[in-house]
Order: structure tokens, then sequence, then C-alpha cells
């Protein structure tokens, strides 16, 4: 792995200059085509499409409430019972995240409040191939369930041998009302717009391949979006009480995810960079995705060296990854240091895959730099708030004359009229 002693300035100048470009005009061209496709065609459109991209011929693109239970029967009770641990664990954090919003009486005569209601129909986008994550499906649809989603509707691309039996069996126990076997932009276009089988939801939720996060792109406005998920991303922030082997472990959890994944050491101790460095390449090569976590390792990854701990925390605050594993001693002490991190992981036994899977906070977590102003997924994304506002009488003449006051400084002569037109006469 690529080793840096660079000042911090000089690093901090490097990271400022990666940037995470998603504009391909070529893509777009054909991603628009077929969200026009979808939207005029309908049905036929996500048939044509299914052929064309999927090669699988489609009569009906919903599966039966029978085939999701058969798929959760089917499953050893292993796997079963580690859903079902997962389940509970992120079910019971995020009913912490659970607002109920707010009524406020100080005022004599004024009531005032805000109101949390859960958005009525959401879409999930469950990617196909080796990238179908069973634990992402509970990720996304327990929050939307403990938020009080009505209808959540699930699409993942058709397979030639059968949908993953893991994903559907997760959408069954986290309470998925619907799967509908399409993917692509075209997916994403019948999320947006609606076609006769696939209802038109408020919120597509999900990551997905670069035609998916160029077509999620383009409908927003016409629905809301979680995010555009990058690759995922691994800081860890050691000395030399940590040990390299699991160092150079919890950097290939994250390097397997993808190619363009970004593996990051940071560290006050070059004796630990070239220790976790030897790691990294005994660990690889007995990797099954060796492929894939070598090219994130060589291409994106790197260990800096800043002596420092307080430069250590600024070039991770600039980094802002997905995930940030703190192995010093007394971890806890340096949360307030933390500025930007999609999630945290303190201590030696907090390996990033344990938040993966079963620890219970959210797994999609914003990547690529974007934790700089946005959070992991919660409760929260699935819900949107509105206020209101009741006054007595006697309340609004004590304000009157501020507003009317306000309304004609701005020229707005008809709002100061509607406020008059309650004066008791
Ligand atoms: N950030 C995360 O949390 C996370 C998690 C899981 C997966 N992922 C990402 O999801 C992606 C999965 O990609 P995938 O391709 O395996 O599955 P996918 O479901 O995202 O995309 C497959 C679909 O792409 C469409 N497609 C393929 N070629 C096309 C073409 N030439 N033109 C138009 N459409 C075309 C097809 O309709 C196909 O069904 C990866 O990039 C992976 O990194 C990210
Ligand atoms: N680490 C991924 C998010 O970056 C989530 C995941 C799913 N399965 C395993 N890992
Ligand atoms: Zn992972």
């Amino acid at each position: 792995m690529k080793i840096i002693t660079d000042s911090l300035e000089s690093q901090l100048k490097q990271v400022s200059q990666r940037t995470a470009g998603l504009t391909d005009p070529k893509i777009e061209a054909s991603v628009r085509e077929i969200i026009e496709n979808v939207q005029a065609k309908g049905d036929q459109a996500l048939r044509d499409y299914e052929k064309k991209f999927d090669n699988v011929d489609l009569t009906s693109f919903r599966l039966s409430d029978q085939e999701l239970t058969d798929a959760l029967d089917s499953i050893d009770d292993d796997l079963r019972e580690a859903l079902e641990v997962a389940k509970a664990n992120i079910t019971s954090f995020h009913k912490k995240e659970i607002e109920y919003g707010f009524v406020d009486s100080e005022k004599p005569g004024v009531m005032r409040g805000q109101k949390v209601i859960s958005i009525a129909t959401v879409g999930l986008y469950v990617p196909g191939g080796t990238a179908a994550y069973p634990s992402s499906v509970l990720m996304n649809a327990i929050p939307a369930k403990l938020a009080g989603v009505n209808r959540l509707v699930m699409v993942t691309p058709p397979q030639k041998d059968g949908i993953n039996k893991a994903v559907l069996a997760a959408a069954k126990l986290a309470g998925v009302d619907d799967v509908f076997q399409i993917g692509g932009a075209q997916a994403i276009a019948a999320l947006a717009y609606g076609t006769e089988s696939v209802p038109r939801v408020d919120k597509i939720f999900g990551p997905g391949n670069v035609f998916v996060a160029t077509a999620k792109k383009m409908v927003f406005g016409q629905v809301a979006i979680d995010m555009i998920a990058g690759p995922s991303e691994i800081g860890v922030i050691a000395d030399d009480s940590a040990k390299p082997a699991q160092v150079a472990a919890d950097l290939l959890s994250q390097a397997e995810h993808d190619k363009r994944s970004r593996p990051i050491l940071v560290t006050d101790s070059i004796n630990l960079a070239n220790a976790v460095s030897d790691e990294v390449e005994k660990q690889l090569q007995t990797l099954p995705r060796e492929e894939i976590a070598r090219a994130a390792v060589e291409d994106q990854g790197f260990i800096a060296v800043l002596p420092k701990v307080d430069d250590m925390f600024t070039l991770m605050n600039a980094i802002a990854p997905e995930h940030l594993e703190i192995q010093l001693p007394n971890p806890t002490d340096y949360l307030a240091q933390i500025k930007n991190a999609g999630s945290v992981f303190l201590g030696r036994y907090a390996s990033e895959p344990l938040g993966d899977y079963v620890a219970g906070p959210n797994h999609i977590l914003p990547t690529s730099g974007t934790a700089r102003f946005s959070s992991p997924v919660g409760v929260y994304d699935f819900v949107k708030r509105t206020q209101f506002i009741q006054y007595t009488s006697d309340a609004l003449a004590k304000e009157a004359d501020y507003i009317t006051k306000l309304a004609r400084v701005e020229g707005l002569e008809g709002h100061a009229r509607a406020i008059e037109a309650r004066e008791e006469k």
C-alpha cells in the first residue's frame, strides 16, 4: 500500500483535488431515453428493456406473496437466525430515531406545532448480481416500516436462475409489501412515474450501477431520492497499540466491495504503516475477491503518516469517510474531534463488518466526502414534517399590527387586509 509521509498541508491539498464525478453524456442520453419510453409506454417498455438488458422474457413483474414466503422457508436455519438477530438489533436502534413532533402552547391563545407524517409510498432498489445484499434490504426496509410507510415497493433485476433467495427472505422478514423483478434505469423510471403494474412512489432508496444512479438523479424532483451512493470507504486512525493484522483485515473488508472502494489508514507510527502494508499484501493473496480488493488498494488506498494526533483527525475530517475506525487507546475520548464521518467504530472490537450486519446502526451511509453534510439512512428519511398554527381572536389582535406592518413593507396589501378582516368591529 502506498505510504505518504508528506506534511499535513500537502495531504489536505490532495484530498481537496479528489472529486467524485458521475456524469457521462452518453450514459445520460441513454438513461433519458429509457425514462421517456417508460413514461410513454409503461409496462411494454419495461418488458422490452428487460429483454434487451437482462435477456429475460417477462409476462408479469410482481412476485407473489407465496414466492416471498417460499424464499424465507427455503433458507437454512443459521441464515434465518442471523437475519432475525440483525433485524432485532436494527429495529431496537432505529426505534430511538422515531420523531413524534411537538405542540407548543406556551403563549396564551396560541397553539403551534409540528406534525411528523410518514411518506406514503417508498421504492427500494436492490441491485442484481453479486451486489444483492440481504443486509441492505433490512437496513432500508426496517426504518421505513418503523416510520410508518404505507407501501414499500422493492425492485430488483430479474435473474435467469431466480432472484437471490436471501434477498427475498430479508424482504419478507422486514415487511416489504411488493417485489417487482425489474432493474436498471427502467425500474427507477417505473417507480418515479408508475406503470400499469408498478405503483408510483414518493421517494426512491437504494444503490445501483451508473445507469441506476444516473436515473435517480434525473427523476429527482418528480420524486425524492435518498442519496447517490458511491463506492464503499473505510478510514482507520490507529497508533502502535493497534494490531496490524486486524487493521489490514478491516481495510480489506471494504476494499472487496468495489474496485473503486477507498481503504485509508492514518497513523502516527511508521512502524504500523509498514506492518499494515505488509499484512494487506499477505491477506490479499488468500482473499476470494482479490482482484477487486487489490485494485481498490492499489488505485484508491493509501497510508498517511502524521506525527500529531490532532493532525490525524484534521486529515480524516477532510476526507470525511463513510466508515471511520478509531484504533487508539481510550477511543471514546476522540468522539468530540470527529466532525465528518458516516459511522464511527470505536476500539479494537468494533470492526467495520459488525456495523454492516448486526450492530444495529444503519450501514447505508454518505460516501465520497458527503459526510460533510449528510447522515446515515434512518427513520427520519422516511418521514416529512408539517406545521400547524391556531390563534384566538385576542392573540391575533395582539400581533396584528406587526403583521400588517411587515406585509406593507413588502408591498403586499392583500396580506395586510386578510389580517384586518379579522378585526372585531
Ligand atoms: N454503496 C452501496 O451501499 C452499494 C451496495 C450494493 C451495491 N452497490 C453498487 O451497486 C452496483 C451494482 O451494479 P450491478 O450492475 O451489479 O447491478 P444493478 O442492479 O445496479 O444494475 C443492473 C441493471 O443495469 C441495467 N443495465 C446494464 N447494462 C446496461 C446498459 N448498457 N444500458 C442500460 N442499462 C443497463 C440493466 O437493466 C440491469 O438490470 C455496483 O456499482 C455496486 O458497487 C453499492
Ligand atoms: N459496507 C457496505 C456499505 O458501504 C454495506 C455492506 C453490505 N454488505 C456488506 N457490507
Ligand atoms: Zn461492507
